[in-house]
């Protein structure tokens, strides 16, 4: 069943008459006056007009962002001034979580309660590297009596980021917390379906103390200003979130220029369910999994393994309870599921519905849900006795819709969680530590979550294998990311004269 009140289109108060670029401490228009179409997920109407990059735009903000770089504080200050710097932006975020809240929901037609949970994190994220980098031990190496080395950091200088649109005032919080924690100044490139809450970074960072040129912000469309970005020269690194396939083409274009790069890209990540699991935190969990944030997570268990003894109960109370998700006006607190992004991705995810009747079995959803005539909604949708080779199975819907399998024994789980191309996560449900462990080692996904769904903890490697990503972001590792390590060697002893013909052989502490 699903909510079939009427549903009134929340405007929030407010909204800007154009979202604009923000290059060098002010808001600007394109260069060439361009700008492109931003609807609203319920109502699928143009409510505002976005500044479209492209060249020109991005040169301008890359020059900001080089001269802040280059002749700024920002990169020199020490770690404790930037912390303070981060820590006001946390609290300047969570000042307005309800605000962002209101304006994410809008834009992306995620449920509201859920945009909240986003804005708070993106407050936390902040806050983590901000303690991060004070309490960074420096790494230094000593050769008793030969040699003293130590490893210089330093901030890479123009970090470009490329964020998608399914969480995004968070995807980018998640970026630009580490890359201005290490010093880098950045231009950011959000998504084109959802341009409105980054505009929000501007105000904040302003508030906050960050200097002009540090953070810049250029809309448009991937294909312009995301692609000019890629291939500027004086930009250093590209972290890039977003589909496989458009990494597979930045990928490509950072080749000319060598840039540094991190991906993280699309998933149809596997919940492997044994009979021995406990099986309502189970159901609760797999549900969630798939079907908060719309579907629209990267790390979604869309795939549901299920051993057969529990198999039959499972599909049906999985089923029953799915029928119940409260489907709705993104704005009411009580939706749980609400309008996906775009039509366009409505339409894609529609498709695989239809695709996915002739692949399994159809026991909950299927397409609109009843009551709704207008709007990108799409009812949680589960298919049963999906076998491996269906397209439900193997591809990225990015949406509510949930493949569920049978399998027999441990290898058969294994075989089934691992035979797609992605390997972003997993989630096991078993009560035997060994049985979890074990299947652990062996998943290929760069996360897994043991009798849990998806709790993050900021410190851990967090990035997909196989096509699901490059490279891991989270604690130390984003901080690598957006530093250089330069090695400075200091020699104690009569080791190194230099002299043809002597060793110039490795010293190490041994
Ligand atoms: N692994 C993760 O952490 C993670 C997190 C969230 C989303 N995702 C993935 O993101 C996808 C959904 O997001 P999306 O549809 O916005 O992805 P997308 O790849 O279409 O777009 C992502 C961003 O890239 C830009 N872009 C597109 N083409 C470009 C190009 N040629 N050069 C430079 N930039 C370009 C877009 O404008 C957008 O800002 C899903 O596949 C999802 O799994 C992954
Ligand atoms: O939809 C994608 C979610 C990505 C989540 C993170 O990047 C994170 O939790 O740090």
């Amino acid at each position: 069943m699903t909510d079939q009140s009427p549903r009134t289109l929340h405007v929030p108060e407010g909204l800007p008459e154009k979202i604009q670029h923000y290059i060098d401490g002010e808001f600007v228009d394109s260069l060439s006056g361009a700008t492109f179409d931003v609807l609203d997920p319920v109502s699928n109407e143009t409510y505002v007009q976005a500044a479209a990059g492209q060249r020109d735009d991005i040169d301008r903000a890359v020059a900001a962002a080089r001269r802040a770089f280059d002749e700024g504080p920002w990169p020199r200050m020490l770690p404790r001034a930037r912390s303070r710097i981060l820590n006001r932006i946390a609290d300047l975020v969570e000042s307005r979580d309800a605000r962002l809240a209101e304006l994410e929901s809008f834009d992306s037609g995620l449920p509201i309660t859920q945009a909240l949970g986003q804005a708070q994190r993106a407050a936390e994220n902040f806050r983590f590297f901000a303690d991060l980098i004070v309490a960074q031990a420096d790494d230094a190496y000593k050769v008793p009596g030969r040699q003293l080395n130590y490893v210089n950091r330093k901030p890479k200088g123009v970090a470009g980021l490329i964020t998608p649109w399914n969480t995004p005032f968070m995807l980018e919080s998640w970026k630009l917390a580490p890359a201005l924690a290490s010093g880098c100044t950045v231009v950011l490139k959000p998504a084109e379906f959802t341009p409105l809450s980054a505009s929000l970074w501007a105000d904040i960072f302003r508030e906050a103390g960050v200097p002009d040129g540090v953070f810049n912000l250029v809309n448009g469309l991937g294909e312009e200003a995301g692609d000019a970005l890629v291939k500027h020269e004086d930009v250093q690194l590209i972290s890039f979130t977003g589909e496989s396939r458009t990494g597979q083409i930045i990928f490509a274009n950072c080749a000319p220029t060598l840039k540094g790069m991190s991906m993280e890209l699309g998933g149809k990540s596997p919940a492997v369910v044994f009979a021995d699991a406990d099986l309502d935190r189970a159901i609760d969990s797999t549900l969630f999994g798939v079907f908060s944030l719309n579907g629209e997570r990267c790390t979604a268990g869309s795939r549901i393994l299920v051993e057969r003894p529990v198999y039959d109960e499972f599909v049906e109370r999985y089923a029953a309870r799915a029928k119940r998700i409260v489907v709705g006006d993104p704005h009411d607190p009580k939706t749980e599921v609400g309008a996906l992004v775009h039509p366009e991705h409505y339409e894609k995810v529609m498709s695989y519905v239809e695709i996915g009747k002739g692949e399994g079995r159809l026991v909950a959803g299927g397409g609109r849900p009843e009551g709704f005539e207008t709007g990108n909604y799409v009812a949680p949708t589960v298919f049963a006795d999906v076998k491996p080779d269906a397209r439900i199975f193997q591809e990225e819907i990015f949406g509510p819709v949930v493949a569920i399998t049978p399998f027999d024994t441990d290898e058969e789980a294994l075989a089934l969680a691992n035979g797609v191309k992605y390997g972003l996560a997993a989630y096991i449900w078993t009560s035997n530590l060994e049985r979890a462990h074990t299947f652990a080692q062996a998943v290929e996904s760069g996360m897994v979550w043991l009798n849990s769904h998806n709790v993050r903890d900021l410190r851990t490697p967090f990035g997909g294998v196989k096509a699901s990503g490059l490279g891991h972001e989270g604690g130390y590792r984003s901080l690598d990311f957006y530093s250089d390590q330069q090695a400075v060697h200091i020699t104690l002893g009569e080791v190194h004269t230099a002299r043809f013909g002597a060793s110039d052989a490795a010293v190490t502490a041994g």
